[in-house]
């Protein structure tokens, strides 16, 4: 079955057409890594999967439902997590308060509230390895620890579809690696992942379908090809022409 799918999706901002014609489709339970040079549309395209940005034509199907009945989306299936830029706020706030924001609902009514929602929320941070610092506060997280509470809180959910906008970006090794870790712990789980990634790194080995976009087109779209080692090359460079889904890549490196 589709978890997500767009279909000749064109977004357009300003006057500027972002994306066009954009169809992909992703399986439930598969990992998907959205690849591109900076500008190419990539946060557009997964912002408009999560109903920030609407659709100039065309549409998304979030597990079979189109995005345009709002109301009933199953957006309770879905966690999102943006760059990690949109922490950087001077209010200060524990790990744990973080995640727990991540069960509020649009009418506080149906916040998810009292004890359970802290439990809940432990049990996110234990996934991330961060349970033990539920009370401190993000602003003297690292990096990648900012990044894992920010993964925490689209977990509180316990998503079936996981959406990520550049989780690796900036962040240590070590931090790249646990974080690889968490998401492979997921992807065992039988959750799907849509995730925006500069370059496969840490998480190549996760990767089931790789969806290239250059200038808001889509240039490849299927299974990564010529795995490091397999070729015995580690990086691929895509073709710098538009080759409608052909294009050979598994490890992007464009700047
Ligand atoms: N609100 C907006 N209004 C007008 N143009 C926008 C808006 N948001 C993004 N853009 C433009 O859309 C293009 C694609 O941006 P987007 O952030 O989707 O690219 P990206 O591939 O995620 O880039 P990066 O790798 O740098 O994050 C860029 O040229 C950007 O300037």
């Amino acid at each position: 079955m589709t978890a997500i799918s767009t279909r000749d999706l064109d977004v357009i901002l300003g006057s500027t057409r972002i994306l066009h014609n954009v169809s992909v489709e992703v399986a439930e339970g598969e990992t998907v890594a959205v690849l591109g040079a900076n500008g190419s549309g990539k946060s557009t395209l997964i912002r408009t999967m999560v109903g920030i940005v609407p659709p100039s034509r065309g549409g998304v199907e979030i597990f079979g439902t189109d995005i345009h009945k709002r109301g009933s989306v199953p957006w309770s299936r879905m966690g999102y997590v943006p760059q990690r830029v949109a922490t950087a706020s001077g209010v200060p706030a524990t790990a744990l308060e973080v995640v727990r924001s991540g069960l509020l609902g649009p009418r506080s009514l149906w916040a998810d509230r009292g004890p359970s929602a802290k439990r809940k929320a432990l049990a996110a941070l234990g996934a991330v390895g961060l349970e033990d610092r539920a009370n401190d506060h993000v602003q003297v997280f690292s990096g990648g620890q900012s990044q894992r509470v920010l993964i925490a809180r689209a977990l509180v959910r316990q998503p079936d579809l996981l959406i990520l906008d550049e989780p690796l970006a900036g962040i240590d090794r070590e931090s790249r690696e646990q974080l690889a870790e968490t998401l492979e712990g997921l992807h065992r789980a039988g959750v799907t992942i849509v995730t925006v990634l500069h370059d496969l790194g840490e998480l190549a080995p996760l990767i089931d379908h790789t969806v290239v976009l250059e200038d808001g087109h889509v240039t490849f779209d299927g299974p990564p090809v010529g795995a490091p080692g397999e070729h015995g090359e580690d990086h691929h460079h895509v073709d710098a022409e538009p080759t409608p889904h052909h294009a050979p890549v598994l490890r992007t490196e464009i700047s």
